[in-house]
């Protein structure tokens, strides 16, 4: 979790692939009308994240029973992530990648093909709630090492084949 930018696809992929689970990106659960809104520079409200939240929420549950996944979402608020939580069923491992504003700026500006954009920030740094659980990584370090941080904090094992 955490906002725009923070590496939640990067890392989470990595972090799957380590894991040798299914990634799951919480963007590509966004309705065409989120996402053109984004687009557009406007931030989501809460109904506008209401139904992509509870989608998201089943999804964890079902992943959840097919043996563990790694999910992508930005989760800002308390609420939402009570949304999931509930959606899971277990009790899920939280990662907040807590990412300096300057570098997410930086990040955002050099990014290319995609909709969310730097003007975004703003709006997403004072949306975001941040959890007092769960694993924060701080560092501007490189994604691999990120990984090595969850994996080692967090005591996480490769899923059994
Ligand atoms: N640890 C890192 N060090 C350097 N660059 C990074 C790191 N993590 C991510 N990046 C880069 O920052 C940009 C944003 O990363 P990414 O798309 O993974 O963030 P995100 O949290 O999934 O964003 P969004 O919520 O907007 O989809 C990408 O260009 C990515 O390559
Ligand atoms: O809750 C939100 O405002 C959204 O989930 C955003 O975080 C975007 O999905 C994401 O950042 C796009 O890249």
């Amino acid at each position: 979790m955490g906002v725009s930018g923070s590496g939640k696809t990067t890392v989470g992929q990595l972090l799957a692939a380590r894991l040798g689970l299914p990634f799951h990106e919480g963007d590509d659960f966004h309705s065409a009308a989120n996402v053109a809104k984004m687009a557009a520079g406007h931030p989501l409200t809460d109904d506008d994240r209401a139904g992509w939240l509870a989608t998201l929420a089943a999804g964890l549950g079902e992943w959840r029973t097919a043996g563990g996944a790694v999910l992508a979402c930005s989760a800002l608020k308390e609420s939402y992530r009570q949304t999931l939580q509930a959606g899971a069923g277990a009790p899920l491992s939280w990662v907040f990648l807590d990412t300096d504003p300057a570098v997410l700026r930086a990040r955002l500006e050099h990014r290319q093909g995609h909709y969310m954009k730097a003007d975004m920030l703003g709006s997403q740094l004072d949306t975001l709630e941040k959890p007092t659980y769960g694993l924060h990584l701080t560092d501007d370090a490189p994604p691999e090492t990120l990984v090595d941080q969850v994996v080692t904090r967090l005591h996480l094992l490769p899923a059994a084949t």
